[in-house]
This record gives C-alpha cells, sequence and structure tokens, in this order.
C-alpha cells in the first residue's frame, strides 16, 4: 500500500495515514478520493472495493478507506512530507495516525487472504 506522512497539523505531524481528505460539501465519497489523489499525490486513481471504516475521536465524523489503482502519474510529494510503499510485511513498520490501527490491521488480513477483495 502507499502511506503518506503527514507534515501537520502539529499534532499529527510525523504520522502516516491512508491518503485522502475530507468530502467537500456537494462531492460524493468517491469523487472526493479521487480528488485528494490528484491534489495531494497528483495522480489519477480506480477506485475499488471498500476496505473498512472507523469513528473518528471527533464526533459524528467516520474515516473510510476503499482500495484503488493508479491509472496515471507517479504519486510524489504535495502535501505530505514523505511516502512510502509499504508491503504486507512492512505495515508495522511506521507510526500510523491513531485511528488508524483497526484499517491497517484489516488490510493486513486481506494481504494474507487467498481471496483478496472483489474489485468487479
Ligand atoms: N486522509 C486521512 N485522514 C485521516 C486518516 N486517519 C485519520 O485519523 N484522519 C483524519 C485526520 C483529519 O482529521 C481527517 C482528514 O483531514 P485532512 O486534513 O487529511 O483533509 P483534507 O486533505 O481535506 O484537508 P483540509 O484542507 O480540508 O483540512 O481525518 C487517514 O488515514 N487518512
Amino acid at each position: 500500500m502507499l502511506a503518506a506522512r503527514r507534515q501537520e497539523p502539529s499534532a499529527y505531524a510525523g504520522m502516516w495515514e491512508f491518503p485522502g481528505g475530507k468530502v467537500e460539501p456537494g462531492e460524493s465519497e468517491h469523487e472526493a478520493l479521487a480528488r485528494e489523489c490528484r491534489e495531494e499525490l497528483d495522480v489519477e486513481i480506480e477506485i475499488g472495493p471498500p476496505l473498512g471504516e472507523v469513528d473518528l475521536a471527533s464526533p459524528g465524523w467516520v474515516l473510510r478507506v476503499w482500495c484503488g489503482r493508479i491509472t496515471r502519474g507517479r504519486p510524489r510529494l504535495v502535501a505530505h512530507d514523505a511516502l512510502r510503499w509499504l508491503s504486507a510485511a512492512e505495515l508495522d513498520d511506521v507510526p500510523w495516525m491513531p485511528a488508524d490501527g483497526p484499517l491497517v490491521d484489516r488490510l493486513r488480513d486481506v494481504l494474507a487472504s487467498p481471496a483478496p477483495l472483489d474489485w468487479s
């Protein structure tokens, strides 16, 4: 997976996250994800199956994560200060955002599964 290291806000600086960001008014979740990847990584993506979701510490906020494939471009540093492609064995090598733990665990299970998520 592609992990990205935040540089702001200071409380989150140095922590790693799934690329993405907040949905804007009038936008679908898929549109928001594609836009964030364009803005923050300079890539176009094809969105695949959902990985899962977790409630964030702020009431009412939910973090939803999807699998995606890059269809154009090569990720570059725009909003983050580091990017890393992590194999399944490397998922614990970076300090994740606190909320992300369960989704990283889920990803590890998915990557180890003989029947990965369905892209059809
Ligand atoms: N993108 C992303 N955000 C995460 C993760 N884990 C996690 O707790 N968050 C939180 C941090 C933020 O409160 C919120 C996403 O905010 P963001 O700052 O990335 O959103 P954004 O790119 O739209 O930025 P903004 O300009 O609207 O502030 O979700 C994660 O893995 N990826």
